[in-house]
């Protein structure tokens, strides 16, 4: 959908510029340089501050534009688990994560000038338990990614379920977004017309429950 406001997306992250494409936007694309040192402890409010620093990072140059930013970080067992910084650490992860029952925490803030919007989703995820020649497999393939493992990749054959919205585990909620955007005047594609191409039904599950945040 074309709008004459220029939007930009605060984000290197390829998944969430293919969402946005999928999802009929017209955006620039400006990295955010914002310092992501925290020491927040609650799942919601760190996604929620940096989502918030990458997008005010890149509105303060581009006042005129509407910024879209998120955040995303696995949690388990109330452990807040972002991208691995090696192949040892991505390891150390896929073990832990491995036959785990976790949560992914996705926030996104939304700037236009004086009006702003942040928010977040979480979901459940039920992860496979996988035998050591399998999990070798997965060591260092996914170091762009919070968890060291990827719920699009489902050639991995490691995720098992996913209760909630599959796109806010790959890094932006799709269906908050498009509430959230409405307030904006801005309209992404209907739900019904992504899901005739949804290639990760038998993953989905749309069945919010609620688990605690230390999960
Ligand atoms: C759990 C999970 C995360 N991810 C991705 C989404 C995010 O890109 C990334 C989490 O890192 P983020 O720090 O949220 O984002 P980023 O560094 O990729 O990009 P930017 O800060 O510039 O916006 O992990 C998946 O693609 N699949 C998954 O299953």
């Amino acid at each position: 959908m074309r709008v004459n406001k220029q939007i930009i997306l605060a984000s290197s992250s390829v998944r969430r510029i293919s969402l946005l494409k999928q999802w009929g936007l017209f955006f620039k694309i400006i990295p955010s340089g914002a310092d992501e040192k925290i020491n927040l402890i609650k799942p919601s409010y760190i996604v929620k501050e940096l989502a918030y620093r990458k997008g005010r990072h890149v509105a303060q140059r581009y006042p005129d534009a509407l910024t879209l930013s998120a955040d995303t970080v696995v949690v388990l067992n109330g452990k807040i688990i972002g991208k691995p910084k090696s192949k040892k650490e991505s390891e150390k992860i896929i073990r832990e994560l491995n036959g785990s029952i976790h949560k992914v925490y996705t926030g996104v803030a939304v700037i236009q000038k004086d009006k702003c919007s942040v928010f977040y989703d979480t979901v459940c995820i039920k992860m496979r338990k996988l035998p050591e020649n399998m999990l070798k497999q997965l060591f260092g393939k996914h170091m762009d990614k919070a968890g060291a493992y990827a719920v699009q990749d489902t050639g991995d054959n490691f995720v098992e379920k996913i209760y909630g919205d599959y796109y806010t585990a790959i890094g932006l909620p799709y269906k908050k977004l498009a509430t959230e955007l409405k307030k904006f005047k801005i309209r992404l594609k209907s739900s019904h017309d992504l899901s005739k191409n949804h290639s990760h039904q038998r993953l989905f599950r749309d069945c919010y429950f609620r688990i605690s945040d230390n999960v």
